[in-house]
Order: C-alpha cells, then structure tokens, then sequence
C-alpha cells in the first residue's frame, strides 16, 4: 500500500511515545511518513534524547515527563509504551488517573504476561483501553539513532488483547500498525510468551552466554581474531541492549526456563555424540536442523514449501504459437521417488538415490521419515542417502506427519504406520483433505489396524499404533496401484502371507523395488503377494525420468508443428506406458531410442516430432496405464481431427481435483466442445480445420491441480491468444522447473 493509501485507512490522532528507541522512534517516523496521525509526541526522561529526537525528525516535540502532555489527549489519541520491559508498570503508573478518555495505551514489550501484571497492579484489572502489543521487528541496534521509517514494512505484529479489551481500541492500533505496513495477529498471552521464549529470548541468552564466555578465556585474543563468518553471524544479537535483555529474562522467567531446560539436554546429547563418536547421532541432528532452517529461509522468501504452498498465489500467462525443440530432461519420476524414500528408510544400511525428484510431493515424504528418526542427506542435485533404521527402527514423530498435496504419501504411508508401535496422523493441503481414504482405511481395517478418518473417509488419518496385522488375501475393488501398495507395504508387519489382486495392471513400481531392496515378492498375473516379518537390504537406486511428467512435452511437440524433442532417460515400465500407446494411436510420431534397463526399470529416450492427429476411442485396458496424462491427451485429443471417446476412467474424478469436470471447463472456455459423461469425456477434436489455432485465449482455472495447469500452459502452443492459467504454484509437487524447461524448449510461457 502507498503512503497516501495507507494515511487514508490508519489515520489516528496525536502519537504519544513513551521511550524514544529504535522500536518508539521507528513508529513515529513510519506514521509521519504515512501521514497515519496528526501529530508525534515524544517523550523521554533525558533532556539529550528530546533534543535529538526532535532534531532527527523524529518526532515533532518532545517533553522529560508523560504528565506534560497528558491533559492535552483527547478521544482517538494512543499512547505508545516503548520502554524496557520492567519500566513499563512506572509508566501505567504515571497515566493512572490522568489519562483523558477514549485515548488508548499499547505497547511494545516483548513479554506480554509482565504487561497485563503491571496493569493489575496499577489499575486493579486491565482496562479497556490497553492493547498489548508485540512488534517482531528488533535488531541489535539501539537507541533514537537507530530508528527508521520502514522498519515495519512487512514485520508482524502479535497483539494480545484479553476478553475486557474493547474492540474499538483494539481496531485502532491494527490501523495503526498496518500504516506503517506490519502485518497484524493476535495471540493469547500464554502462547506469546511461550513462543517468544523459544524464538527469541533462548536465542539471546545462547548469545550473551557464548561470548561471554569466549571473553573470558584466557586465549580469548586470539578466539576473537580468528572468529570469522560463523561467529559473527552466530552472535550479532550479542550487541543488543543489556537492560532490555536483562528484563526480558526476569520477565519471561518460567517459559525462558523451559526452553533451557530443553535445549540443555539436546545439548548434551550432542556432546555424548561427540564424545563417543557416534555420527549416525550426529548426523540425525544435523540434516533434520539443516532441512528445518532450509525451510524456514523459503518461508521468509514467500517461496513455494509444503506447509506455505497454498499461501502463494502463481499465474502461468500462455502465449499463443511456437514449437518445441531440443534435448530435454525432465525430473525423477514422483512414484519411484516416493517408494525411494519409503523403502531406503525401512532397509539394513544405507540407501542411495540418484536421480530423486525434488517436487513438494516427493519432499513431503522425505520430511516423514526424517520426523519419525531417519537420517536421510540431501536431497542434493537429485542425489539422497538414506540411512536406513530397519524394519522396526521408527520413531514417533512429533505431531502429525503433514504429505501437504500427495495422495501417494497419504495411502501408502497409512499402510507402513499401521504397522508401527506408536500412533500417528496424517493431514494434508486443502486438496488433499476432499480425496478418498477409505480405500485404504478399509482394507488395513480388515488386516486389523486401528484407523480413524474425518466425515467420509476424508483425512486427516489417525492411525493407532500397536495392533497386531493379520495378513489379507484383497481384492483391490478399483485399479489403483496407491491401495495395493498400500495393503502390501502393511503386509511387510503382517503375520503370515498377504496377496492383492487388481482388476486391471496398475503400476507396479512397489513390488519391483521390493525385490530390489531384496524382498520376495510373488506375482502371478494380477496378483502379488509377500510374507509378512522379512527384511530389506539397502541398495543403489537411479531414478529415471518421469514418464508423467515426459508426456507435456510428447504432447507439445505432437501438437506444434516444427517440433522435435528428444526426453532423455525416461522410465517406460509397461505399467506407465499408455501415454505413449494412446498417442501412438492418435497418430503420434514417437520414437524410443537406446532402451534399456536401469535398476529393474526400462528406460529410453523418447524422439517425438510433430504429426498430424486424429480423434479415437481410446482402449479401456490403456486407462490406467496412463491415469496421470489424461489432462495432456485431452489436449492433444482437441488438436486432432475427429472426436476422441474416453471412458472407464471414473478415477480421474478423484485426483488432486475432478480432472474430467476441470479438463471439460477450461477446454470449454477456450472453445473446444468437450462433454465430460460419468467415467470420461467426449472431445471434438478441431484439428482438421485450416486455422492453425485450435484453442481461442481466455482464463482457465487449474483448481491448484499441477497436470491442470501445465496442460492448458502446452495448449497454448495450438492457441490463437493468451491463455491464463491461475492457481499454478502446484505445479512444483511433481515439475518444479516445468516453466524453465518449457520456456528452453520454446513455449512462450510467463510465470507471474
Ligand atoms: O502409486 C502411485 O505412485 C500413484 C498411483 C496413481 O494413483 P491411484 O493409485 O489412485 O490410481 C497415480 O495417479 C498417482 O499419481 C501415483
Ligand atoms: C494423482 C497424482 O498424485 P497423488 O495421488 O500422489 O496426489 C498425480 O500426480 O497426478
């Protein structure tokens, strides 16, 4: 918001601030540059800092004593109480009884549980009119000097108002503080304190204490001469004012203990790691602290992670014609990937992953299996080692595991924690939380497991720990290779032989790792089966290239004319290949080269040069085959000539959104006649016509589903305008350098 925005929504009246520091001083410059009040008043006890602050700009006058300027407020009016935490109960003193009404008092302690006992002790009760407040804005700087007019841009602020605060001062310090551009919650007063404690005010004492102590070593000149980056870095807030640190300790007594406590004792286990030699230890620690921080830095950069994904808002612009060309990788393929990390963590010894997908989906799984014990490295450039605990070597996580937007790790995840000793739960994003879970709720149920879903078989999942699995001969009722990994990574835990069978081949990526991990797994046509109480021996895993992800750019370059592309390394397991039969049929100029077998996958780098198409009925027994590139083949099926049939494909209505209903919307709104019916769609291709755009522009919606969004993006190369494709940020759960790629290529695509 500029200036002028902001004066129009923050006005107040006159600014009393009451101790004129970096936190005081930056209010009153920011809403003197925002025009937020009438006037700023400061006051400080020495004569020297009325002067500067003053002279500085900083306030417009100042005075040695509130009582100056008290009979002069009127209604409207706030006083800010900008002291070190313990002088705030001689300030309420000093309003008691003089404070005119209607002007409200707030502060800016960094303890709130001290402020409400100062007003008790002033007042008898908090009054109406306090509002405290917390600006998480600190530096180590200090003093008039150090005030600044945006130190509150983007900053929050915690307010903790209690049941007797009225709203109407409350409402008065938001605008305020959103003025000067903070962005404002509440919180109640136990919680402030306790998290403050742990985010700041252990932090500081850590500080204080580790310099101090280098300080007084008698080597400490030359600790402090070679003290170089990490240090510094470590200990800036070291410089921050003693006298409010030292009230904020006494303050804050009991939730700073707590965090101490805690930290004591992590930090004793870390110096027996030391002391004994024991890496794994200190390993654990290490990648869990380091993928933790590494989060926390994307969080402050608004970039897309599992748990802030939702939050960010990405549009794809489109831009009509182009072709694609070139030699192109796309990432690690997201079931192998998934099934990596499960598998590597329950192996004897140590796992590597080449290859691994770094997308939100594959990540989210990573992120359980490090809560619950597992010390897993990188991922880096694809590159994952697993240090596997065996079996039976997890842990209880610490809250719910969140899977974010993955189905995978939701259903097959359910099957492994059946199998444990301890409780979990399971949550995901928005998405997640609409899809089916009683698909694998009710066979694990029949196995004997304890699982609890919300209304409808939705997540969350809570799964009890402890139950004793009895193994299930399971008829899967629908083709989904999700519920029969599911039932056979249960089976793992099971007492005796446990056996699936599908109505139809789905993939089949489980039961070949299994045997890959060294696991007997039977298969006799569609059935597969394992003896429960067996082990698994780590190994080397090289995760080729996703077929799913491939089939954007089989589809872009079968629908562009002038295109060429060669995909390198793609898994062509003859469970995932219907992508490339479907096309194939339509009439697609697909080549494999150089086909292979890595890790008991086939592999090939996939040619595809631009051919004309044509509309077919698509073979039923290919639908789950290609179950995740239907939202890609209907757009190729809008740039043949003839209609395209799809049906048995019931399931598509239950991914990350209803991809027929989604598909048949956008495609509608770009022009194209597509009739979803209850198992498909009906697609009159217009390929046939003599205009190269098949698709006009317009706005579709991905409803945050990622094969959604990149498929209307590749639409764009057959488009006669702009499309728009909102709500793509999902496109990082599977391809999060889908655009880089499709823009190398030569899709005209921006992200904004
Ligand atoms: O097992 C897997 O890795 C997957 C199975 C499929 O789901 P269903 O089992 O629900 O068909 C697929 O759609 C999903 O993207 C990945
Ligand atoms: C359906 C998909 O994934 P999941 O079920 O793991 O969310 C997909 O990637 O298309």
């Amino acid at each position: 918001m500029d200036a002028a925005g902001r004066k129009a929504s923050g006005q107040i009246g006159r600014l009393v601030v009451v101790g004129l520091g970096l936190i005081g001083g930056s209010l009153a410059l920011g809403l003197k540059a925002a025009s937020g009040c009438r006037e700023v008043i400061g006051v400080a006890r020495r004569q020297q800092t009325c002067e500067q602050a003053v002279a500085l700009g900083v306030v417009d006058r100042a005075v040695t004593e509130i009582a100056q300027v008290l009979p002069e407020l009127e209604a409207g009016d706030v006083v800010f109480v900008a002291v070190p935490t313990l002088s705030v109960e001689s300030v309420f003193a000093q309003l008691k009884d003089q404070l005119p009404a209607g002007v409200t008092v707030t502060d800016g302690a960094s303890v709130k549980g001290s402020v409400i006992a100062a007003a008790e002790n002033v007042w008898g009760e908090v009054p109406e009119f306090l509002v405290p407040g917390h600006p998480i804005a600190g530096s180590e700087q200090s003093g008039v000097t150090a005030a600044r007019d945006d130190l509150y841009i983007a900053h929050r602020i915690i307010l903790t108002p209690l049941e007797n605060t009225a709203s109407e001062y409350v409402q008065r310090i938001e605008r305020m503080w959103q003025a000067v551009g903070a962005e404002v919650l509440s919180m109640p007063v136990v919680e402030h304190d306790e998290v403050l404690a742990a985010t700041s005010h252990l932090p500081h004492v850590i500080a204080f204490g580790l310099v101090d102590t280098l300080a007084h070593d008698a080597e400490n000149e030359n600790i402090f001469r070679y003290a170089a980056g990490g240090f510094r870095d470590f200990t800036r807030i070291a410089s921050s004012d003693p006298v409010m640190w030292r009230d904020i300790m006494l303050a804050n007594r009991d939730a700073i203990l707590k965090s101490i406590d805690l930290y004591t004792s992590n930090l004793g286990s870390l110096r027996s790691a030391i002391a004994s030699g024991d890496s794994e230890h200190l390993m654990g620690v290490f990648t869990r602290a380091k993928a933790a921080r590494d989060h926390f830095t994307k969080m402050l950069a608004k970039k897309a992670y599992t748990e802030t994904m939702e939050a960010k808002e990405v549009t794809f612009v489109a831009q009509p014609g182009g072709a694609v060309n070139g030699d192109l990788r796309v990432p690690g393929d997201k079931s192998m990937s998934h099934r990596s990390i499960m598998l590597g963590s329950l192996a004897e010894g140590v796992t590597e992953v080449e290859g691994f997908l770094e997308g939100e989906d594959a990540l989210a799984t990573l992120q359980s299996f490090r809560d619950m014990g597992v010390v897993i490295e990188g991922p880096v450039n694809g590159r994952v080692t697993i240090h596997g605990v065996g079996v039976h070597g997890l842990q209880a996580p610490p809250g719910p595991l969140y899977v974010g937007n993955s189905g995978t790790s939701m259903r097959l995840l359910a099957g492994l924690l059946a199998g444990q000793q301890f409780d979990t739960v399971l949550t995901g994003d928005e998405s997640l939380t609409k899809r089916p879970m009683n698909r694998v709720a009710n066979p694990l149920r029949e196995m004997g497991a304890v699982v609890e879903t919300a209304e409808e078989g939705r997540p969350p999942l809570k799964i009890r720990g402890g139950s004793a699995l009895k193994a299930i001969d399971y008829t899967l009722p629908m083709a989904s290779a999700q519920v029969k990994s599911c039932v056979l990574l249960a089976g793992l835990y099971a007492d005796g032989e446990t056996s699936t069978t599908e109505p139809a081949p789905t993939r089949d990526h489980t039961e070949r790792m299994l045997s890959g991990f060294g696991y007997d797994v039977r298969r006799d046509g569609p059935r597969a089966s394992l003896q429960g109480g067996g082990k698994l021996a780590a190994c080397h895993i090289d995760v080729p290239a996703d077929i799913s992800s491939a089939t954007f750019f089989m589809v872009a370059a079968s629908i562009a004319p002038g295109s060429d592309v060669l995909l390198r390394h793609v898994g062509i397991n003859p469970t995932r290949d219907g992508a490339i039969n479907i096309l194939r049929a339509m009439g697609a100029d697909i080549t494999l080269e150089n086909t292979r077998e890595v890790g008991g996958e086939p592999v090939a780098d996939i040619r595809v040069r631009y051919a004309p198409l044509k509309g077919i009925k698509i073979p039923e027994d290919q639908v789950p085959l290609a179950i995740d590139e239907f939202p890609a083949i209907f757009v190729a099926a809008s740039c043949a000539e003839g209609e395209t049939v799809l049906t048995g494909a019931e399931e598509l209505r239950v991914k990350e959104s209803d991809r027929i209903q989604a598909m048949a919307d956008g495609l509608k709104v770009l022009g194209v006649d597509a009739e979803p019916t209850r198992d498909g769609i009906v697609i009159q291709g217009k390929g046939g016509s003599d205009q190269p755009a098949v698709f006009g522009g317009g706005e579709v919606d991905s409803l945050g589903d990622h094969r959604i969004a990149m498929s209307f993006a590749v639409a764009a190369l057959r488009a006669g305008a702009d499309i728009r494709i909102k709500h793509c940020a999902n496109v990082a759960t599977s391809f999060p350098n889908f655009a880089e790629l499709a823009q190398g290529a030569g899709m005209n695509l921006e992200v904004r």
